[in-house]
């Protein structure tokens, strides 16, 4: 591991602990770490940096978690079950922090670009961007003024209604590896979309993101349209009650 990969490992665990610490006393942190209140103190202050082992182990067994955790308590469902992620996705910091332990956690590989689909998924999609330190490229529902080619692909929202997605030709090139990512899937429809668009573009899927997976159909219908690695940060169940992580 390079010096610098083990200082950002460091660092990101040190930004784990700050949320933790955020809403507990350095009693409860030990608690919940199982290291001792004045190691914490002096990595949360900035004092000393967290061992490259015991950075990883924070980032590993508590940064998902507890962002998870956090992620999952900010969202609102209405009675039909639609999900209000704006508290998620409008806190740039947050998925900045989340892109990292993700990548971590997941063992992405850096692609060549990131791509979303407009609007929702934008933030994360350019907090992962950054963390790769390559570029985020998103589809919309319309076409950008002044750009003369596009990649086009067609969803079908119910038989007779159609949404084009449309991304500038340039934003892809023949031959690069593309991380998929957005805000949440739930049918799968749109990442089968932006599937498409890279194929279409001569790109090749490396990997597929997603923050939330809304119940695991979504999920299940892209790992059928790709061999690449599906994942979601975190999974709510279609009932409308947060699974898999406990809240704080
Ligand atoms: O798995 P799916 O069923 O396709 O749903 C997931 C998509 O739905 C939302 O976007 P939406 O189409 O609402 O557009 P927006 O981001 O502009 O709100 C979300 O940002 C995802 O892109």
């Amino acid at each position: 591991m390079k010096r610098l990969e083990k200082t950002t490992l460091q660092l990101r665990a040190v930004s784990v602990l700050r949320r933790l610490k955020s809403r507990r006393t350095y009693d409860e942190l030990a608690d919940v770490t199982g290291l001792s209140a004045s190691d914490l103190n002096r990595y949360v202050n900035g004092h000393v940096l967290p061992g490259v082992e015991r950075a990883r182990e924070i980032v590993d067994d508590l940064g998902r978690e507890t962002l998870a955790a956090e992620i999952e308590s900010r969202i609102d469902r209405d009675e039909e079950g639609y999900v209000d992620n704006t508290a998620v996705v409008f806190d740039q910091s947050l998925l900045d922090l989340v892109a990292g332990v993700a990548a971590e956690t997941f063992e992405l590989e850096r692609p060549d670009v990131v791509l979303t689909a407009a609007t929702d998924g934008i933030t994360i999609a350019g907090a992962m961007a950054r963390h790769f330190d390559v570029p985020v490229a998103y589809a919309k529902k319309s076409r950008e003024t002044g750009v003369s080619e596009f990649v086009e692909a067609r969803q079908r929202l119910t038989p007779g209604i159609e949404i084009t997605y449309s991304l500038p030709a340039s934003a892809l090139e023949d031959g690069d590896d593309v991380l998929l990512v957005d805000d949440f899937v739930r049918s799968g429809n749109t990442q089968a979309l932006l599937l498409e668009l890279a194929d279409r573009a001569g790109a090749t899927v490396s990997g597929v993101f997603t923050l939330i997976a809304v119940g695991e159909d979504g999920l299940a219908s892209v790992r059928q349209s790709t061999d690449a690695p599906v994942v979601a940060f975190t999974t709510l169940s279609d009932a409308g009650e947060p699974e898999g992580y406990p809240r704080t």
